[in-house]
Formats: structure tokens, C-alpha cells, sequence
């Protein structure tokens, strides 16, 4: 089923991508968050939507986990800006942070459409989407009714044995919804001893067919621990200038496909 969604407020947004996976955990929040700030940092104009209305990460991710989103007089919603992006997220909604969203699908779909028609976006370049985990009936009608801003997704997965079933998922789905794949993610591809600097991949070798291949990010406990502590800003900008030109890199290509679309 396909939801009508009042698009007024999407008219000043170029560009809205949907960053997904397969399954849950692989650090799609983080990877949504990495490219909205290596975005910000290219000169775009950055939102994010939280779209993960079950496991909302992304504003303790950037540390905004005490904030809230406005609301104008004439009932839309203003996203909550932190360093220049703006975020839209259930959480931001929620007086007490630790209750839970206890949603059916039909009833979740229709608050996302509804966060994404109702909020106030302003101009955007992008608008970055951290969609729930998997590929299933929810994500296809939000793909759907979204389609005609959509100008594509983006893949995070992790290595080990389901890479190529769940880029198979991806691209069923990518089919079917007619969104545009931009490219994948591999999260967690390996960790470098800090004193030798020997790569070792942890969860052994990988092969990714038929996808492009945009960013191949390393395993840090020091990045797990600033995710954990809301500091992804300062930790890219500041503590690791390498893992940020990963994601400038991929936050590039990623310009440079959608305006050559
Ligand atoms: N490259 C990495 N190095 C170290 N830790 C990481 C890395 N990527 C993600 N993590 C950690 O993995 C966990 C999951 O990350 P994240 O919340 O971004 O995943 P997700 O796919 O969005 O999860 P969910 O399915 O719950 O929405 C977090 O605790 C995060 O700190």
C-alpha cells in the first residue's frame, strides 16, 4: 500500500537517501550519522531522519539525547539542529527517554510518513534516512510513498557469511520499491593493531558482488566508546581525521552520483 504524504515541506530538499541493512546491529545509525556530518562537513546542507522508531539511536549518537524537537503554531514540527543538522527523531518527542515506542507496523509506517510530511526541513541537500533494520512490508511502503525524493540507498553490512544473502535482499528490494542503490557500506571490515599497524580481519574474508562498494570501515573501540558517549561529532572532527576522510570519500561519490543522475 502506498501512503499519500503531503510533500509542501520536501519541496527545498534536493536529495533524500535511505541508508538500510539487513539485520539489525551492523551500525547503520552510525553510518547514517558519519555521512550527515562528513556531508556538513563538505558544505551541504544536512538533516537526518530517524526512522528506526524501536531503536532510536541517532541523537545520543550526536549527543543530543536531552534535546527535543519545536513545533510552529500552525502545527509542524521543527527539527533539532545540532552543529548545523537538523535531526527529526521519535525520541525527540518522548518526555521520559527510556520508554518504549510500542507500535504495530501499519501504525509506525504512518508516524514516519507523517514526521517526514510534517516537519519543517527547510533547504536541504540531503536528507539522510536511518531506516529501521531489514526489508520488509514497512520499509517497502515507506520507500514507496517517499519514491519521488528518494534518489537512492545505501547498504551497510558487515563481513562473514550472510554478505551475499543480504545484498541478494537489498537489491530484491531496491527492484521492487524502484529506488536506486547507490552503494554499500561494509562496517566492522577489519581492525588495525594501533602499535603495527597489521590489519586483521575479524570476521574473516569477504567478497561483495554486484554492489559498489563506498566506504570499507574498521572496527575501533575507541569509535565504540565515543558512539556510546554521544562525541561521534567531536571524535570525526577531531580525534580521527582518517576514519572521517573515509567517509568524506563516500560522501562524495555519493554527491557525485546524484547529481550526474
Ligand atoms: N566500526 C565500529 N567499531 C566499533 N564499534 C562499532 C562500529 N560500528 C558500530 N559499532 C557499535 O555497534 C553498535 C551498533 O551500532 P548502531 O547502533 O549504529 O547499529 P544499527 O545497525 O543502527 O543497530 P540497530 O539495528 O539496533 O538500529 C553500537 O554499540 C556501536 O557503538
Amino acid at each position: 500500500m502506498v501512503m499519500r504524504i503531503d510533500i509542501e515541506n520536501l519541496r527545498s530538499v534536493k536529495n533524500v537517501v535511505a541508508v538500510m541493512s539487513g539485520k539489525g546491529g551492523v551500525g547503520k545509525s552510525f553510518v547514517s550519522a558519519a555521512l550527515a556530518i562528513a556531508l556538513k562537513e563538505l558544505g551541504y546542507g544536512v538533516a537526518i531522519l530517524d526512522a528506526d522508531v524501536h531503536g532510536p539511536s541517532i541523537p545520543w549518537i550526536l549527543g543530543a539525547e536531552s534535546g527535543f524537537m519545536g513545533a510552529t503554531v500552525e502545527g509542524y514540527i521543527t527539527p533539532l539542529e545540532v552543529n548545523g543538522i537538523a535531526i527529526a527523531s521519535f525520541e525527540l518527542l518522548l518526555d521520559r527517554r527510556e520508554s518504549p515506542i510500542v507500535w504495530r507496523g501499519p501504525l509506525k509506517t504512518r508516524a514516519i510518513i507523517e514526521l517526514v510530511s510534517k516537519t519543517k526541513w527547510g533547504f536541504r541537500d540531503f536528507i539522510i534516512v536511518d531506516m529501521p533494520p531489514g526489508t520488509g512490508d514497512e520499509h517497502l511502503t515507506i520507500a514507496q510513498s517517499l519514491k519521488p525524493f528518494v534518489k537512492g540507498a545505501i547498504l551497510v553490512l558487515t563481513p562473514g557469511d550472510l554478505v551475499a544473502h543480504v545484498v541478494k535482499k537489498a537489491e530484491e528490494f531496491v527492484r521492487i520499491s524502484g529506488i536506486r542503490l547507490l552503494g554499500a557500506v561494509v562496517n566492522m571490515a577489519y581492525f588495525k593493531c594501533p602499535v603495527c599497524g597489521t590489519i586483521h580481519k575479524i570476521f574473516g574474508e569477504y567478497r561483495v558482488e554486484g554492489v559498489n562498494i563506498l566506504a570499507e570501515i574498521p572496527i575501533k573501540p575507541e569509535l565504540s566508546q565515543a558512539l556510546n558517549e554521544g562525541r561521534l561529532i567531536d571524535y570525526l572532527k577531531n580525534d580521527d581525521k582518517e576514519l572521517l576522510k573515509i567517509f568524506t570519500e563516500a560522501a562524495k561519490t555519493i554527491a557525485s552520483m546524484l547529481q550526474s543522475a
